[in-house]
């Protein structure tokens, strides 16, 4: 784990100590927008039009925020017009690699050992951590976009013309319902659990605790009145609670001691996970081995022993009792 500094990679942990034990993270800076006519989005620069197998996405199974951009490719049938490399679980001295002896697909575009150098490819003085996922433009040889938030926004509308699918999980009537519970689900549940689990002092531990199982409350008294989170549509805001959730019982409770309550014992966030494991393709975009071994053999300053733990057993193609949405 480290980061890059004026091109130059550098091992180094997150720095808690400057904020009181707490875990800031940083905002993704390379924010430019893939549109359906290349015209700029609502940051960055124009010149990114969708174009079949013009881009490529760079992600780690293991990873909540690279895991909405495989949800959306995959529900948007982007399968193939975008190409994907997967990087291995294990981010240690060099961060991210492209190890194929530790699962990694390896890098199908320049067969980079690492994740940084695919940063220094865009820039070679670049500075900063080196995130996935990251939206590579294979036409203009650049980083599109590290930030998954506004990639699924583009996956969503962008390439509609390419696929026919008009499926939408951003629409217009209900982007102010779905930005309102995106911020609660971001700050306290999505971000939340890395704020218990990087916290390095108590108090900083107990308040990212306290947040995210009052938030989790809320959720659960949502779902009880309602199928998903705005209403009976599946929406973006559920995917992007979704990739926190499914990894919440084998790794957040027990890694990142957000352990108030395992969410198999939340009678409708429980139902609701399943229902969403269950959606089309969406199961094929959860691999348990990676997200496991990358956190718990990772962090060696939580794990030093750097053991993966074998269970738990859960069974998420259990029934649940969600209504079924057609169409989405
Ligand atoms: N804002 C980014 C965050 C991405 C992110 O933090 N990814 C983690 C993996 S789960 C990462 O690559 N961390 C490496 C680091 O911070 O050095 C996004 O949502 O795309």
């Amino acid at each position: 784990m480290g980061l890059l500094v004026d091109g130059v990679w550098h091992n180094k942990w997150y720095d808690t100590k400057s904020n009181q034990g707490k875990f800031k993270r940083e905002e993704a800076p390379l924010r430019n927008w893939v549109t359906a006519d290349g015209s700029a989005g609502p940051t960055g620069k124009s010149g990114f039009k969708a174009e079949s197998n013009r881009y490529h996405l760079y992600v780690s199974l293991a990873c909540p925020w690279a895991h909405r951009t495989l949800i959306f490719r995959k529900l948007k049938q982007l399968e193939n017009h975008i190409s994907i490399s997967v990087v291995s679980p294990d981010m240690l001295d060099n961060g991210w690699s492209f190890d194929q002896a530790a699962m990694s697909s390896g890098d199908h575009l320049f067969n980079s050992e690492y994740m940084h150098q695919i940063y220094t490819r865009h820039d070679p003085n670049y500075t900063g951590r080196v995130t996935v996922p990251v939206l590579w433009d294979k036409k203009q040889q650049c980083i599109v976009s590290n930030e998954s938030s506004e990639i699924i926004r583009m996956f969503n509308s962008a390439f509609n013309h390419l696929t026919g699918n008009t499926n939408d999980y951003y629409p217009a009537e209900l982007s102010k319902q779905i930005n309102q519970i995106n911020d609660l689900v971001y700050h306290n549940i999505n971000n939340g659990v890395y704020k218990a689990g990087f916290a390095t002092t108590q108090v900083a531990y107990e308040q990212a605790y306290n947040n995210l199982f009052n938030a989790l409350d809320e959720v659960e008294a949502l779902l009880a009145r309602q199928a998903y989170l705005v209403g009976d549509n599946l929406t973006e805001a559920d995917w992007r609670l979704f990739t926190t959730l499914i990894r919440f019982d084998s790794v957040y409770f027990g890694h990142f001691k957000c352990n108030k309550k395992p969410l198999e014992l939340y009678p409708n966030i429980s139902n609701y996970i399943r229902a969403l494991y269950q959606h089309p393709g969406i199961a094929e975009t959860v691999n348990f081995n990676h997200i496991k071994r990358h956190y718990y053999f990772s962090h060696r300053q939580i794990n030093p022993t750097q053991i993966v733990p074998a269970g738990p057993e859960i069974d998420y193609t259990r029934e649940h009792d969600r209504t079924v949405v057609q169409g989405n």
